[in-house]
């Protein structure tokens, strides 16, 4: 019997792993941008979840700002997000800042042996307490889903580390700190940087990307900062970087992905309303998501 896709949006109003206000509206945002009928004219069964609960209690003293509060939410992610695939449910998480995947990560590797990470950022959220520059947890999250980092962050869910350093993949890195590039290099990471993009084009990208990880996971969270696209495209992020991705080329990575078949969560993290031109980059934000879920031109 053919039976309706499902996914189900959860909403991460997350603004603690950095320090710019206004990311915790994104979800809002998203939602606005007509994310839910997106997903309806695709033919998708949708639920919402509503958003995880995210305390307005602001630690900037500490060393890792707002520590505590950042773990909280994570855990209360990473046992929604098991929860929804469990219930057979593709699960689409809404920034919130990047430190949200902290959270999502937890969830889904609950459910596979060898998760494979798609990182589409500008930044290589690589860094450590001993590295950052900055003491945002938003800069950590994918060291720490390698079991890097705060013991804290590393040992939610348990599984340490998350995710295997040869299968992740990170697309449109054109600012990283120096204890990011060593540790790329250290542990030989996957990187197309604007450079490889600009060099083959994003066709070819996210071609090698699926050769690669196809035959090394079970399945490929997309983890997507729209800080990935340049700031003309994605106006409304904390930490824009010139010279990014454009809209059209995002567009086919996220058909191209859609096609593979082999994307089982997703989370598009960092739009902040405050700093956007009348919601573009939540826009953008619905319409990759769309490419995502299978929409096609003709
Ligand atoms: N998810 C993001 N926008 N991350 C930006 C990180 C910026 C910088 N590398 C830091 O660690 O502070
Ligand atoms: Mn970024
Ligand atoms: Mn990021």
């Amino acid at each position: 019997m053919y039976s309706k896709r499902k996914v189900c949006i959860i909403g991460v109003p997350m603004d603690l792993g950095q320090t710019r206000r206004g990311v915790d509206m994104g979800p809002s945002a998203i939602r606005y941008a007509g994310l839910r009928e997106k997903l309806e004219e695709l033919n998708f069964d949708v639920k919402d979840h509503g958003n995880i609960y995210v305390s307005h209690y602001h630690e900037l003293e500490e060393s890792l700002k707002n520590l505590t509060a950042v773990t909280e939410v994570s855990k209360a992610l990473a046992i929604m997000v098991d929860d929804v695939i469990q219930n057979g449910f593709f699960p689409l998480v809404l920034g919130g800042d990047h430190s949200i995947a902290i959270g999502t990560i937890a969830g889904v590797t609950k459910h596979y042996q060898n998760t494979g990470v798609i990182w589409y950022d500008a930044h290589g959220d690589l860094n450590t307490p001993k590295t950052s520059p900055s003491g945002n947890i938003h800069g950590m999250p994918l060291a720490v889903s390698m079991g890097l980092g705060h013991e804290q962050l590393t040992t939610i869910y348990e599984r340490i580390p998350k995710i295997k350093a040869e299968n992740i993949v990170i697309i449109g890195a054109r600012s990283l700190d120096k204890g990011e590039k060593e540790l790329i290099k250290e542990k030989n990471i996957k990187v197309y940087t604007m450079h490889e993009v600009d060099r083959l084009g994003m066709a070819a990208v996210i071609t090698e990307t699926i050769d690669y990880l196809k035959e090394r996971v079970d399945g490929i969270h997309l983890s997507l900062d729209l800080d990935s696209l340049d700031p003309i495209d994605a106006p409304g992020v904390g930490t824009p970087v010139v010279g990014g991705l454009t809209y059209r080329e995002s567009h086919l990575a996220m058909e191209m992905l859609a096609e593979s078949g082999l994307i089982v969560s997703a989370e598009f993290v960092e739009v902040n309303p405050i700093l956007d031109e009348k919601n573009k980059t939540a826009e953008a934000a619905v319409a990759l998501i769309g490419s995502l879920f299978g929409e096609k031109l003709l």
